[in-house]
């Protein structure tokens, strides 16, 4: 049995949506949806994340709270994913972030990597790969194979929209990494374009189209 898929059904997200699929909408919008929808992923995500005791004074005594023990290390795939690593920070902010830039040969549709940023010796407990777009799912795939190699014992892929294509590969290839989605959309075209979709997330996040 493969990690499960959360798509998230949130009339906030729901609502968000609607705007960031909407070809009129323009970059500063696009960019600001794209950041609270993260955010709210980021909230189902993390919702197992592991707790440890500390002792907080407050105004009138002392009580028992917890704060977060495992070390979380986000891994933004470039140029796409940078708009949702800002996001996760804001709700997160001792976490980690390991940039990887990959794109997508527009021919083969196989992903090239062109940068790595990845610590030489990883030791995180949790790494989260964030890009808003799993299409063929080449891209999300890279970035866990190599995620893989650091030996980090907790993967999961948080992304905005995803094709069933993608879902299924990246299942097939990392069957213990859980999605966590706002969209689960039709099919990819011939091009390898999500359908309904939104287009290009990185030309439209970054006004390069
Ligand atoms: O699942 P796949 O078929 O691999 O496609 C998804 C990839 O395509 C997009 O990146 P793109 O190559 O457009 O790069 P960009 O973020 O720099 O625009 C997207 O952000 C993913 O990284
Ligand atoms: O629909 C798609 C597919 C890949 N990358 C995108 O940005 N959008
Ligand atoms: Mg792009």
């Amino acid at each position: 049995m493969p990690a499960p898929v959360y798509v998230s059904t949130h009339p906030l997200i729901q609502h968000k949506l609607a705007r960031l699929r909407d070809a009129d909408t323009r970059p500063p919008e696009f960019r600001e949806l794209v950041a609270s929808i993260s955010r709210g992923l980021l909230f189902e995500a993390t919702r197992d994340l592991r707790l440890a005791p500390v002792s907080v004074q407050t105004p009138l005594t002392e009580t028992t709270c917890h704060r977060i023990a495992d070390r979380v290390g986000f891994i933004p795939v470039l140029r796409a994913g940078l708009g949702m690593a800002e996001a996760m920070l804001e709700a997160l902010p001792e976490a980690a972030v390991w940039h990887l830039g990959l794109y997508r040969d527009h021919a083969t549709l196989k992903p090239v990597t062109y940068y790595n940023k990845l610590p030489p010796k990883p030791d995180m407990d949790v790494g989260i790969v964030l890009d808003p777009m799993l299409a063929t799912g080449g891209s999300a795939i890279a970035a866990l194979d190599i995620l893989r190699k650091t030996g980090t014992p907790r993967l999961m892929f948080v992304g905005l929209i995803a094709a069933p294509e993608g879902v299924a590969a990246l299942q097939a290839a990392h069957p213990d990494v859980p999605l966590f989605l706002a969209a689960l959309d039709s099919r990819l075209n011939e091009v390898g374009y999500i359908v309904p979709g939104l287009g290009d997330a990185g030309d439209r996040q970054f006004g390069t189209a």
